[in-house]
């Protein structure tokens, strides 16, 4: 694999600044230069997985010269809840942390939204890095600047947009994620293939065992490519102003599964579910072809990602989706695919669609 490092442009819009997404390996001596030098503190947010790379972070961090501070949260959704918040807002308070300090936060999609979410309400807003170490920060959620929390009625209800500084994604670090976890990211990648990039979707079904691992022949071009098209959207509309919905192919039953599970599952597990659901509500819409509905299950199963969900839990699921973000007053509204790389938005579909496309989906 090169060892050259990727660098991908986000442009800054609506008041925000520019900055990139660098993809490759040993990244962390680009962390000064994007931390700046007005800075005197600086607070490392990692989950407790993590715990050994957030301390050697600070170690280094405080051997350059910062007031380093390290804030362990707990690992995965745990981390994404208002009292964890209260906890790093109670850390930053203590250590006297300014408008001129910075947040970095190391982890994965959960950990990443939680720092920023600090980040944006911390004295209305201080400068963060995000350094995502897997496989769905990396290609999703550390880009973009959707930052937040859940609540018990639902996912990511509370947040703010608020875009890093910068994006470290060192490959390196996807070594030790567990297989788990690293397809649940692939669940995101596929997502971005069937919203705008097909070649992505040619490279996994190309060796599907392979695109399961950070060791397959695919995986830097894989992230980045799925990189490349986040940065595209987000760098036409940061506050989801119309365009950037279709980032949320397939989260609105995933979300959804997400709350019924009390957030056990892992988010990418979920959007897969979503997927197949939305892929089988195009179809029933008359939006899709039966080809590229087909290709959501066969792909989504040839890497091991779920397609099914318990039938019994539609009442709760459909209550749940009513709080979507995209929802409008009491009208749903769907991400679906009028063809391969054709998102639109589907609104207010007929109550006996949407339980007829459950019908596919529901076991
Ligand atoms: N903000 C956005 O635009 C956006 C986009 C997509 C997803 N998300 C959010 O991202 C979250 C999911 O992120 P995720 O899939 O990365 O899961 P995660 O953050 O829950 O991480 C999964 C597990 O892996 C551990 N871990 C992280 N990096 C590791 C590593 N390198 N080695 C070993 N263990 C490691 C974590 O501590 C955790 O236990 C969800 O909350 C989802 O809502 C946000
Ligand atoms: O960046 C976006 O926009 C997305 O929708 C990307 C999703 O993968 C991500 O899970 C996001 O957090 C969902 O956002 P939400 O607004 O539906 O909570
Ligand atoms: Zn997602």
């Amino acid at each position: 694999m090169s060892e050259a490092v990727t660098r991908i442009q986000i442009a800054g819009t609506e008041g925000t600044d520019p900055y990139e997404v660098l993809v490759g390996r040993q990244l962390l001596g680009e962390l000064a230069g994007l931390i700046g030098a007005k800075a005197k503190r600086v607070a490392v947010i990692h989950p407790e997985a993590l715990d050994e790379t957030g301390e050697a972070l600070r170690a280094d961090l405080a051997g350059q010269g910062y007031e380093a501070v390290a804030i362990q949260v707990p690992n995965a959704e745990e981390a994404k809840t208002a009292e964890v918040a209260a906890y790093c807002w109670k850390a930053l308070g203590q250590c006297g942390f300014t408008r001129t300090d910075v947040i970095v936060g190391v982890g994965g999609g959960a950990t990443t939204d939680l720092a920023g979410f600090v980040a944006a309400t911390w004295l209305r807003g201080v400068r963060w890095i995000a350094v995502p170490t897997t496989v769905l920060a990396m290609v999703d959620a550390a880009v973009g600047g959707k930052t937040g929390i859940n609540t018990a009625e639902g996912k990511n209800l509370v947040g703010a947009f608020h875009p890093p500084a910068g994006v470290l994604c060192d490959l390196a670090a996807l070594d030790s994620l567990p297989v788990h976890d690293y397809v649940s990211g692939l669940a995101e990648i596929i997502k971005a293939g069937f919203i705008a990039d097909p070649v992505i979707l040619d490279l996994i079904e190309a060796d599907p065992q392979a695109a399961r691992t950070p060791a397959g022949p695919h995986t830097a071009e894989l992230i980045e490519r799925s990189i490349r098209v986040k940065a595209d959207v987000v760098s036409s509309d940061l506050r989801e102003s119309g365009r950037r919905e279709i980032l949320n192919y397939g989260h609105t039953l995933g979300h959804a599964i997400e709350k019924n599970e009390r957030y056990k599952w892992r988010h990418g597990a979920a959007v897969a579910v979503g997927m197949h659901f939305a892929a089988e509500l195009g179809r029933l819409a008359g939006r899709l072809d039966d080809a590229t509905a087909d290709r959501h299950r066969s792909i989504l199963e040839s890497v091991g990602l779920p397609l099914h969900y318990r039938y019994d839990q539609w009442p709760k699921l459909l209550e749940a989706m009513k709080v979507d973000k995209k929802s409008r007053g009491d009208l749903l509204r769907f991400i679906v695919l009028d063809g391969l790389a054709k998102p639109t938005v589907l609104e207010g579909p007929d109550p006996a669609v949407l339980l007829a496309a459950y019908g596919e989906v529901g076991q």
